[in-house]
């Protein structure tokens, strides 16, 4: 038997993304109903963000204790590896959704459990474990908030062998003797340090470098201390082949006759949206190519379809999702209301995620941390800016009264056109919490002259503020 509903806005997938998206309707006055076939939360909640960065504190918080004279004395063991996963554990409320679908139900957003498909305009039909039916019919809108799934390279023998993806590495009760990590990027880098720090022999392979997108100076200031951390880095190299041997170990054939071998084998290689079996193809649509405009509404689909988070696949990281996520809830209310109509809104209104363009923040959550946000010099020019770059070792009485022996580093970079920073780039320990004041700066487009104007306290680590400006030149 199937169930029927109808509701104002359906939306698929009960992640970060979608949450704020069905939050950001009802509280506009609408009707949604969320479709979730796993945990409520998503990835961020159970298998990506949060036990992650529960795995990466304690060995961050040991590092910064040992960093300091005085402290340093009371340090006297090493990280409590049962204590550090009962205290993952805790951060993903041991993989039990409850609280979360508390707050789904106090928001006043109905759930179903299950699959969803699109069946056809505005209709989605949710299959569940036990194969029940619902049929839902939205008057408005379909959401796709589905999130992402990784890409799994193309190299030999790896189908044949069970591997870690980072579900399985961010929810793992063991931590191997040994780990192989393939993939230099966020999460690989992330995960080989914790793992090492939690006590796996840890050797990771990167096509190009580790954190290779990123500034080159920010970047070595991680790759030393992965390697202070016993990670062994092998970095322009991609496995020729994957295996098992006769003890049951993975072993990694690179080209040039090296072998590598390990008890487990993390794939951290990137992702791409999770748009297959949705019905997209049946709609006209390619979900290889899905366009969506700033406000979220998917090119091709007659005004009813949005897509949000990792599933547009601007962004692949929770805040911007969520930002998305919150412009096209608006956007949705206030068509459904007649306040806007279906064109693009304007740039910078609540209705679109101008962000995603020029402002973007991330940190990578290592020890030395990397923060940073909007354009680097090299995005900067293939957009026509004329930028400068100005950039020192990040060294002031903050930093050095937080760890002996600070090293850290600085980027600002400059639309010489207009006088404004338009991206910055900080490495350091510590340094995650400087990256707002740089996002408003950048999202402000304050103008130098009067950033100069922008005092920092003394002794922080913000005064690298000053020094870049001083050394820019004012
Ligand atoms: C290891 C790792 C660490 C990360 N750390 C950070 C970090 O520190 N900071 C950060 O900002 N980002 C981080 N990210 C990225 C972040 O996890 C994602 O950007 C974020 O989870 C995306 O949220 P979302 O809501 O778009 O998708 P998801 O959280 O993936 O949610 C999508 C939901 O849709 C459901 N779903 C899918 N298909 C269907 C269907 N057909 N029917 C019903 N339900 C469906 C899924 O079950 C899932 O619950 C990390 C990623 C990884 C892999
Ligand atoms: N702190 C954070 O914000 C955080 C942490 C983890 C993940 N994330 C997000 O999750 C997404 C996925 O992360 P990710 O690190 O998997 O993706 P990524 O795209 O950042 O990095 C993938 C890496 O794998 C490498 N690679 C691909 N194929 C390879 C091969 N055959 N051999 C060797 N190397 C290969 C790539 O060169 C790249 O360096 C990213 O978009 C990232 O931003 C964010």
């Amino acid at each position: 038997m199937t169930e029927s509903l109808e509701t104002d806005v359906i939306v698929l997938g009960a992640g970060a993304a979608g949450e704020n998206a069905a939050g950001r309707v009802v509280s506009a006055g609408l009707e949604s109903i969320i479709v979730e076939s796993a945990l409520v939360g998503g990835e961020c909640s159970y298998w990506a963000c949060m036990p992650s960065k529960a795995l990466l504190r304690p060995g961050t918080a040991l590092a910064e204790a040992s960093a300091v004279d005085g402290s340093r004395e009371a340090v006297s063991g090493s990280l409590d590896v049962p204590a550090v996963l009962r205290r993952r554990d805790s951060f993903t409320s041991n993989w039990d959704d409850a609280s979360q679908v508390q707050w789904v139900k106090d928001t006043g957003i109905g759930l179903v459990r299950g699959r969803a498909r699109l069946t056809g305009e505005r209709t989605v039909e949710v299959t569940d474990d036990a194969g029940t039916r619902v049929t839902i019919t939205a008057r408005h809108a379909v959401v796709l908030a589905t999130g992402s799934v990784p890409v799994e390279p193309p190299v030999d023998g790896l189908a044949d062998v069970e591997y870690w993806g980072t579900r399985e590495a961010t929810s793992s009760s063991e931590v191997p003797g040994s780990l192989l990590v393939l993939g230099g990027g966020v999460a690989g880098t992330e995960l080989a340090q914790a793992y090492a720090r939690l006590g796996s022999k840890v050797s990771l392979v990167a096509r190009h470098g580790v954190l290779d997108s990123l500034p080159a100076p920010a970047a070595k200031l991680v790759i030393d201390a992965l390697e202070a951390d016993g990670v062994e880095i092998h970095g322009n190299t991609s496995p020729e082949r994957i295996s098992r041997d006769e003890s049951g170990a993975i072993v990694m054939d690179l080209p040039g006759g090296q072998r590598l071998a390990g008890d487990r084998l993390l794939v951290s290689t990137g992702r791409r949206p999770a748009l297959d079996g949705l019905g997209l193809e049946e709609l006209g649509l390619d979900p290889n190519s899905l366009r969506t405009d700033d406000s979220g509404l998917v090119a091709g689909a007659a005004n009813w379809l949005y897509a949000v988070g990792d599933a547009a696949g601007k962004v692949l990281l929770t805040h911007q999702g969520k930002y998305e996520a919150r412009a096209t809830g608006s956007a949705i209310a206030a068509r459904a209301h007649g306040e806007i109509g279906f064109g693009e809104p304007p740039a910078y209104s609540r209705f679109t995620a101008t962000a995603d363009h020029t402002a973007v923040p991330q940190v990578v959550f290592t020890d030395p941390e990397i923060a940073m946000v909007g354009l680097s010099p090299k995005d900067a020019s293939a957009r026509g800016i004329r930028v400068s770059e100005t950039s020192l070792p990040l060294s002031v009485a903050g930093s050095s009264l937080f760890a002996d022996g600070y090293t850290g580093w600085a980027q600002m970079v400059v639309d010489e056109d207009r006088g404004i920073p338009v991206g910055f780039t900080f490495a350091g320990p510590g340094v995650a919490e400087l990256l707002h004041a740089a996002t408003i700066a950048v999202t402000g487009q304050v103008p130098l002259d009067r950033l100069w104007h922008a005092v920092p306290a003394y002794p922080t680590i913000s005064e690298v503020w000053l020094r870049l400006l001083e050394k820019y030149g004012l």
